[in-house]
């Protein structure tokens, strides 16, 4: 037999739980379901209001010694007693409904098989006013009762609220509702499935306890029980499938949820979204403030809307975003991530819109902005698409995946970091914006400067350097679409708070030699060694950036001296050294990944100027070689746009630790190997 539930009525006095409960008392009293406790109080019996059992104190006392309240309390100059009789009728599986108080919540806890706790809630002025139209306490009594305050409901108490804001009889409705949907509770089940990150509930088509049918449909269902609750989409069983009294969740949700197999669990559908109105309006084209973005990001977030309508949404906003609404959206993603602060005057940041193979500045960058002395906590990501992140690259000689303390002991210790963002900052906003906007190819360069600057804000950035290389197959395609984007984003940086300056660069070709993990970091130990091999045009790019941040230093002052500072950095070796502090404080690999040793040179097949390398192909070809997964793969450029080359001159080196992967990669380039020779 399933325990019935005991209902515990609280809420501040005037809110009216006696109001509410003398309405469901005359609707569900007769039902054989519901019974309700007549409570023993030590006030008189004609005090008006609810119908109680009236002791005397000593009486009282006498009947607490005999065990005969489940639970009683004190408030408000008198004593308040539950039978223990009612236990009985849980045990028969009918339900009971207390008018309780919040400061014995904790205690009836751990005395009942299934507490669910009603809060009935009212605004402070109304509870006044009802108070003293109820006559029933004088001013004095009411104003003590107004001011009293009680513990908060501990955790793992399911907890239903009732607005008793409108009328008497819609209080009693609600509250009638709020009751019958807590008793339609059905069993925890873990299903034989899995479904990744779409949280999907299964209902037995023959359900014992609800329509399951009517439950189908684009909306979605909360899931709750013991204080956890958890929102789904809905999946019917054939008969047969699924206990009829159950309910079934993947092993992902059921893990989330965290509550052990068989617990009752009560299903209410999911509230339709306030924000419904404000995401139609951005899906009309519209545009939307930041109030409006903060309702429609927070019911995303609570996974209010289905997935095509978040689509909608975001294709739409990726569409069509005025300045405003770009400061709105880093304004609101930013609340909804987690920050980290410094105890810094500066700290310093740096992002790129990517996209161009190689340019691994960061790994040379934070290295003399760190031996300068300033602050630069750098999370970097892995490659999506691209050949190598700075994280696969930097993770070819220390640890990346560091969580919120390792960054702050790293910077502690070397002044600098260059950490895997997987692990940082990562709101639930990005999973669930970039499950749809990444395989949809969505998010516009705008959009990205809200997503990006909120991040740089929850990094705890003071300053970000932005660079925007700009280029026919990079993400900015023009050198004045560059331009109306650094403007963006130090307009938005301002308005967060933030100093930005963004930099327009050349896109149009990789930079450095290597294109991927150990490659890349490969050409960054040589621009920090001083090594002739080092490539001129990552050199120049790190110091044109290193310039920019090292002028924020108030002891600098000026880009110029802020350069020959880079460049003395650089040169004296103490940016290498620099970067061997942040690898040590990060964790160092036991042995750096090197370049594979499997090599095959791509060579001219005819003779001329390098007019062209296009980047996506070489990027593709390093891939195809097994790169970023295969940290030792990529490619080693060897000619550079401009370059005359005669035919058999490499143009670059395939290198791979596997003889398929480096024979793939050889066919891939013999088909085009990205270089156009003319
Ligand atoms: N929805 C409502 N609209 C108007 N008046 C209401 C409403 N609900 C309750 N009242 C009135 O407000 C006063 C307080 O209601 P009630 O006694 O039910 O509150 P309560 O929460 O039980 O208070 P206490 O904890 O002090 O017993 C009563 O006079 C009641 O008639
Ligand atoms: O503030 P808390 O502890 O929630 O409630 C204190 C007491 O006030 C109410 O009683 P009454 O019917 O107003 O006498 C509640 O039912 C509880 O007994």
């Amino acid at each position: 037999m399933t325990p019935g539930v005991l209902f515990f009525v609280v809420g501040p006095s005037g809110s009216g739980k006696d109001t509410l409960l003398d309405g469901a008392r005359a609707v569900l009293g007769g039902s054989g379901r519901f019974v309700f406790a007549r409570r023993v109080i030590t006030r008189p019996a004609d005090a008006g209001g609810e119908a109680h059992e009236a002791v005397d104190a000593a009486t009282f006392a006498r009947l607490q010694q005999d065990g005969a309240f489940l639970i009683d309390w004190t408030a408000h100059g008198l004593s308040y007693g539950v039978p223990a009789r009612v236990v009985d009728e849980l045990a028969r599986g009918v339900h009971v409904v207390a008018n309780g108080s919040r400061a014995v919540i904790a205690d009836l806890l751990a005395r009942v098989p299934d507490l669910v706790v009603v809060e009935v809630t009212a605004p402070l002025d109304i509870l006044a006013a009802r108070l003293a139209g109820r006559g029933r306490e004088s001013a004095d009594v009411i104003r003590t009762r107004l001011e009293r305050t009680t513990p908060p409901v501990p955790a793992g108490v399911t907890v239903v609220r009732v607005a008793n804001d409108a009328t008497p009889p819609v209080g009693i409705e609600r509250f009638i509702a709020a009751l019958e949907a807590q008793t339609a509770r059905l069993r925890l089940a873990r299903m034989p499935l899995s479904a990744g990150s779409r949280a999907l509930a299964v209902l037995p088509r023959d359900s014992s306890v609800l329509g399951a049918a009517d439950y189908l449909g684009p909306g979605r269902i909360d899931i709750a029980g013991r204080g956890r609750s958890i929102r789904a989409e809905v999946a019917l069983a054939d008969p047969g499938t699924l206990a009829v009294d159950s309910v079934g969740l993947t092993h992902e949700v059921f893990d989330r949820l965290g509550l052990p197999e068989g617990t009752p669990v009560v299903l209410t559908r999911t509230p339709t979204p306030a924000s419904r109105a404000a995401l139609r309006t951005k899906i009309r084209g519209g545009t939307l403030d930041e109030a409006d973005y903060a309702r429609v990001v927070g019911d995303i977030v609570e996974g209010r809307y289905p997935d095509a309508e978040v689509s909608g949404f975001l294709v739409a906003a990726d569409r069509g975003l005025d300045d405003a609404e770009v400061l709105a959206l880093a304004k609101v993603r930013a609340s909804f991530a987690s920050r980290i602060t410094w105890d810094e005057p500066i700290v310093a940041d740096k992002h790129s819109m990517g996209g161009i193979p190689g340019s691994r500045v960061t790994m040379v960058l934070v290295p003399i902005v760190a031996a300068h002395g300033l602050a630069i906590p750098k999370t970097s990501s892995r490659a999506i698409t691209s050949a190598a992140g700075t994280a696969d690259a930097m993770e070819t000689l220390a640890r990346v995946d560091l969580d919120a303390d390792d960054v702050r002991r790293v910077v502690a210790q070397a002044r600098g970091c260059v950490a895997w963002n997987g692990r940082l900052n990562h709101s639930t906003l990005d999973d669930v914006m970039n499950a749809i906007t990444r395989p949809l190819g969505l998010e516009s360069t705008r959009w990205s400067v809200a997503s990006i600057l909120s991040k740089k804000l929850a990094a705890g950035a003071t300053h970000v350097v932005v660079d925007l290389p700009f280029g026919p197959r990079a993400r900015i395609k023009s050198a004045a679409e560059a331009t109306a984007l650094a403007q963006l984003f130090e307009s938005v940086g301002a308005g967060l708070g933030l100093f930005v300056e963004a930099v327009p660069t050349d896109g149009t070709a990789p930079i450095g030699r290597g294109i991927g993990p150990a490659l890349e970091a490969r050409d960054v130990l040589w621009v920090l060694e001083n090594d002739p091999e080092a490539p001129a045009d990552l050199r120049d790019k790190v110091l044109h950036f290193a310039s920019r941040i090292l002028a924020w230093d108030p002891a600098i002052g000026d880009r110029e001296t802020a350069r020959r500072r880079a460049e003395d950095l650089l040169g004296s070796g103490a940016a290498r050294e620099a970067l061997d502090r942040i690898i040590v404080a990060q964790g160092a690999r036991s042995e750096p990944v090197r370049p594979g040793r499997l090599t095959r040179a791509v060579v001219a097949e005819r003779s001329g100027t390098v007019t062209d390398i296009d980047g996506f192909a070489v990027a593709g070809i390093a891939r195809v070689a097994g790169a970023p997964l295969d940290k030792s793969a990529g490619i080693d450029l060897r000619a550079r746009l401009g370059d005359m080359v005669s035919k058999g001159d490499a143009l670059f080196v395939i290198h791979a630790g596997a003889a398929s992967d480096l024979e793939a990669a050889a066919r891939l380039a013999t088909q085009f190997c990205g270089f156009t020779i003319a």
